[in-house]
């Protein structure tokens, strides 16, 4: 099997210089370090190799100026406009030198690294395979500082297990933000002590009548923590005013009729809303926001804010207008799906973008007085979108969206008259009416979600279909070493 090049990787580098030496990794190659924060990636490298190559592979944290043969991970000699996510890296017969000047950035080599070594090395049981890495130079770093995924984990439940399958998947491709959305109709799965309700009763089913579940403190924070430590930040989603069935069906006084709405397990959306009139309302909001943003490390909470179809403009924004405030005052900065821009809120709030087409005159007005963008188009970026009418166990209400579909576009330009400086990032939305497994996930973000990772990672030059589909053909043999149910597109040259 010839070794992987270093313009195969994917997301594709921003430079590469191969030379003809490479490195090839032994019973006797160790795992260097200079800085105990590199101790916990140094781990993540050694738990990735030691399965399939069967070597000990010591890390040694060579305070002194130690044996450098080997793989050495370091957070000093990083040239610094690869910034905080990007790396160095060089590759010659003494070992593999990974350098970044944040760890984030050596995590992001031990990516490209992992992607570099043969396929084989996904195996989880010892294989005789010659371990070596293509030689040469890389100098990489993002395009974008936010690419991000989103998972409805309330239309179907995802348990803990399953979220973390999906994290592991988003840092193989360098995503580094989780949205998860948490609350619909369908079921509310986060606990919120002051509303037990919420998920004694709003979490016990899911679209379809089966189960549902939900997630307590401890496994929220678990699941954050795990995906912290792969450098992705959780972004908490309470959509609200509308999309709230399940705390409806939970606590009647939301209701503005004062009565419990039934249990949802269909797929409408649009037709629920909080009650916008009564103060009960808003202490119900502030408490919600308040717990999960105390749950919350990272810098951002979602507010949902789609699709109140029942409500005036008017009530709208007279909820809005009170629930953003909160976000900001519990140290949160808040995100909204654009329909947010509606309420005028403060430009910290970040918008995000999803109807399929590129005419969105309100979303180019609020960037040009100065939101940021976060770019979901639906008929680009919704990997719930089938991939044609007869491949797919998703929808298809903006389209069918191929691999060539999720790739064909530029998050940095989708939407008319926003130009690049506005725009945070892609992330793609995988909304769970229709997904129910592991493997459900896995076929509608496999090849797709990688894909969008590379455009939000790589430089826009680099980004052809041309050569991006030989570098999505050579990631197939990796997903069938790690029993992923890719949906093996006919555009791709799959080996
Ligand atoms: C932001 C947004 N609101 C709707 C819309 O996207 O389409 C999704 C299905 O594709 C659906 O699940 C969601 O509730």
């Amino acid at each position: 099997n010839e070794k992987t090049r270093l313009e195969d990787v994917v997301p594709v580098p921003a430079e590469t210089k191969s030379t003809d030496t490479g490195y090839t990794i032994t019973e006797n190659t160790v795992i260097n370090i200079r800085d105990e924060v590199a101790a916990g990636i140094a781990e993540l490298l050694a738990g990735l190799l030691r399965p399939a190559t069967g070597y000990e592979l010591p890390i040694i944290n060579g305070s002194t100026r130690g044996s450098s043969s080997g793989i050495s991970l370091r957070l000093d000699g990083a040239p610094s406009d690869v910034g905080e996510q990007g790396y160095r890296m060089q590759v010659n017969p003494s070992g593999v030198k990974i350098r970044a000047n944040k760890s984030a950035g050596l995590f992001a080599g031990v990516q490209t690294l992992r992607q570099l070594l043969p396929p084989a090395i996904e195996s989880e049981t010892e294989q005789s395979v010659e371990w070596t890495v293509s030689g040469g130079h890389i100098r990489d770093y993002p395009r974008f500082d936010y690419r991000g995924a989103h998972l409805d984990v309330a239309r179907h439940f995802f348990g803990v297990d399953a979220v973390k399958q999906y994290v592991d998947y988003l840092a193989q491709y360098k995503v580094n933000y989780l949205h998860l959305h948490l609350t619909d109709d369908q079921g509310w799965r986060i606990e919120i002590d002051r509303w037990p309700n919420l998920t004694d009763e709003g979490a016990d089913s899911e679209v379809g009548g089966t189960a549902g579940g939900y997630y307590t403190k401890e496994e929220y924070i678990e699941l954050v923590e795990y995906a912290q430590d792969r450098f992705i930040t959780v972004i908490p989603e309470i959509d609200m005013p509308g999309h709230t069935g399940a705390a409806l069906e939970s606590y009647a006084e939301l209701n503005c009729d004062g009565e419990k709405r039934p249990e949802d397990t269909g797929v409408n959306v649009g037709d629920t809303s909080l009650c916008v009139d009564k103060e009960v309302t808003y202490e119900f909001v502030n408490d919600v926001i308040k717990e999960v943003a105390e749950m919350t490390p990272g810098p951002y909470l979602h507010v949902g804010g789609d699709e109140a179809h029942i409500l005036s403009d008017e009530e709208y924004n007279t909820f809005m207008d009170r629930v953003i405030p909160m976000v900001l005052e519990h140290g949160k900065q808040p995100i909204g799906w654009h329909q947010v821009l509606g309420a005028n809120p403060p430009t910290k709030t970040i918008t995000q973008y999803w109807y399929p087409g590129r005419d969105a005159p309100e979303v180019a007005a609020a960037a040009k007085e100065g939101h940021e963008i976060i770019s979901s188009p639906a008929s680009r970026a919704y990997l719930d979108m089938n991939y044609n009418d007869q491949d797919g166990v998703g929808q298809d209400w903006a389209g069918n969206t191929s691999v060539k579909d999720s790739y064909s576009w530029d998050p940095g330009t989708f939407v008319d008259g926003v130009n690049e400086s506005s725009i945070k990032g892609p992330e793609t939305a995988l909304w769970t009416e229709f997904v129910e497994t592991v493997d459900d996930i896995e076929y509608m973000i496999f090849p797709r979600l990688p894909a969008i990772a590379e455009l939000g990672w790589s430089p826009k030059k680099k980004t052809t279909w041309i050569e991006f589909r030989q570098r999505l053909a050579a990631q197939g043999p990796r997903w069938d070493i790690q029993e992923i149910n890719y949906y093996q597109s006919s555009q791709v040259p799959w080996p």
